[in-house]
């Protein structure tokens, strides 16, 4: 019989004295055929809980716990590696540095929560353009080659493990949603952000622009403030007014973003704990079901007006309701409405509010971050800004007030230069990751299936092979010369392929209107300096470190 089977089977505990000392020298015997650490034993044989009975000491419990879960680990390793030899095979088979047994690199992730980017760019540095980092058992590939980037992204569809954490706060919403459920999701968005749809709703970012720059006006001028805050509260407005369809005011002042602003801490604090990324999501959420509370409230509210507005109780769309705030324009929650009424294949309450929540967050905070760092770089790119107001004046002629047209958009070519060359240096959306169902071959190397492709946008942007002096602020780089010839993926501040941005058009509409309200305006004056922009952290998505901090001046038209 083994040793773990003696402990398995206790000695039942002996009632008289002569039997009680023939009873612990037995055990003492038998502990001592397992443990090496006599002397433990024995006292603990002689102490008050031996004399009790069989039960293991606490510390000789541990031990053997833990010994018997390595072996077990090490054991399951090597049938895991035995079965899986092919994805084992070709992930070793990628340059990337060792890691520790069992572990893999999943302690460095942890230990360069903060500053994660120099990381991957130190994996990079030293192993090349396809590298691949072992997290435990799992295989991640970092692409940083516009080719293999367009190569991976072009064909995959599904999300990138840690993206179940994202169903935390989304749900179902179509940026974490897979397979079918995405593309029909997918498909009943899409109308919703053409370009006539989008061009729709220029005089709401008109108004919402107007405000933020009677705002800007209270402040006392040529003082530093932070930007962000004003920007995040536009660009949160015009997101729930037109994709949406509900006036803010309705809503009354509440800190959805705010509450998004902490969701988002919590949440890379859980995202850089590599073992909750294939955790069950039940489990997540019963741990974290209080994040982001606040803005699953907003949206309920959103969900319960657009849905009372559009049925009385006799079932008839009620005009009174829509005139006391909620707008019937073809937004995406219009649509997502009338989807819910289709016979075969019906929209859930679920599923519509998890998309409000997507399109509410993920169409704010992106644009006002860019909004924001562009016009910290036009304080700091005097010359850039001027060209910037040559333009406006061009397209406005006297009339600084008039509402802005579509046609009026499209001539802004140097601001969209100006933005492009703002996402390229910030980009919103630092990291984008997907989970391959597929094998995958890039610069001679295969991925396999399983494996999961992480794609540093920052890292691409920053590549002097298509941006010579990669970290200098010069809008040239996206005139219509310059841009041919450069790959597609060297720039991808909207990832590419079928799960690229949905909102990308909605994106250049509301950051053009905004920037050029700002700027016809006001006169962005010099403050701090390009080290400090460099400042940035890497959460889900791109955080200044030291805020988005500008003076303004109202300027002469
Ligand atoms: C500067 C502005 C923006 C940037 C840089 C940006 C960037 C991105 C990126 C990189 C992705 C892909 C994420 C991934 O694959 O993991 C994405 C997806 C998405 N974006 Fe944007 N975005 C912006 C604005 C917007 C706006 C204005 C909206 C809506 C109003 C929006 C809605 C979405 C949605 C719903 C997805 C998920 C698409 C899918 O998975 O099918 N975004 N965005």
């Amino acid at each position: 019989m083994t040793a773990s089977a003696h402990y398995m089977k206790p000695t039942p505990v002996a009632k008289t004295a002569s039997s009680k000392a023939e009873g612990a020298r037995k055990r003492y015997v038998h502990v001592c055929q397992v443990s090496a650490t006599p002397a433990r034993v024995t006292s603990w044989v002689y102490s008050e809980q031996g004399r009790r009975g069989l039960e293991l000491p606490p510390q000789l419990t541990t031990d053997m716990l833990a010994v018997t879960l390595l072996l077990l680990a090490v054991v399951l390793v090597g049938v895991w590696r035995a079965l899986g030899r092919r994805y084992w095979r070709l992930g070793d088979a990628i340059p990337g540095p060792r890691g520790l047994p069992l572990l893999g690199s999943a302690l460095h992730i942890v230990v360069h929560a903060h500053d994660i980017m120099d990381y991957a760019r130190e994996v990079r540095r030293r192993h090349g353009p396809v590298c691949r980092v072992w997290v435990g058992g799992h295989l991640l590939v970092l692409l940083t080659h516009p080719a293999d980037v367009e190569a991976v992204l072009a064909r995959t569809l599904s999300k990138a493990a840690p993206y179940t954490l994202l169903r935390l706060l989304f749900g179902n919403a179509v940026f974490s949603a897979e397979g079918d459920a995405w593309r029909r999701l997918r498909r009943l968005m899409n109308p919703a952000f053409s370009q006539r749809l989008v061009d729709k709703h220029l005089p709401a970012f008109d108004a919402r622009c107007r405000a933020m720059a009677d705002d800007l006006r209270r402040l006392p001028a040529a003082q530093p403030f932070d930007v962000a805050h004003l920007a995040t509260a536009c660009a949160f407005e015009m997101v729930v007014e037109t994709s949406l369809g509900v006036h803010a005011d309705v809503l009354g002042n509440r800190d959805v973003m705010r509450s998004f602003t902490e969701f988002k801490e919590k949440f890379y604090r859980v995202l850089l704990q590599p073992w909750l990324w294939f955790t069950s999501t039940t489990f997540l959420l019963a741990r974290y079901k209080e994040l982001g509370r606040p803005i699953r409230d907003f949206v309920d509210d959103v969900v319960a007006l657009k849905l009372q507005s559009r049925f009385t109780s006799d079932g008839k769309e009620d005009n009174k309701t829509l005139e006391d705030g909620v707008e019937n324009n073809g937004s995406f929650v219009d649509l997502m409405i009338s989807a819910m009424d289709n016979k075969s294949e019906p929209l859930t309450l679920e599923d519509l509010r998890d998309q409000v929540l997507i399109v509410a967050v993920a169409g704010t905070d992106t644009s006002a971050f860019t909004v924001s760092c562009v016009l910290m770089l036009l304080g700091l790119h005097q010359e850039v800004q001027a060209r910037v107001l040559r333009e406006q004046h061009r397209i406005f002629g006297e009339e600084v007030e008039r509402p802005t047209t579509p046609e009026d958009l499209k001539q802004m070519v140097y601001l969209e230069q100006v933005i492009n060359e703002t996402m390229r240096l910030y980009p919103p959306a630092p990291i984008v990751g997907r989970s391959l169902d597929q094998e995958v071959v890039v610069s001679g190397y295969t991925l396999p299936a399983g494996a999961t492709v992480v794609v540093p946008i920052y890292l691409v942007h920053r590549d002097p092979v298509h941006f010579p002096d990669p970290d200098t602020f010069d809008p040239e780089r996206f005139s219509a010369d310059n841009c041919r010839g450069r790959p597609l993926c060297a720039f991808l501040p909207f990832a590419t392929g079928r799960r690229a941005c949905i909102g990308k058009r909605y994106a250049y509409s509301a950051m053009k209107t905004m920037l050029s309200s700002v700027v016809r305006r006001f006169q962005v004056l010099e403050h701090g300096s390009r080290r400090d922009m460099e400042r940035l952290q890497f959460q889900l998505l791109s955080k200044m470190v030291n805020g988005h901090y500008v003076r303004l001046k109202p300027r002469q038209w």
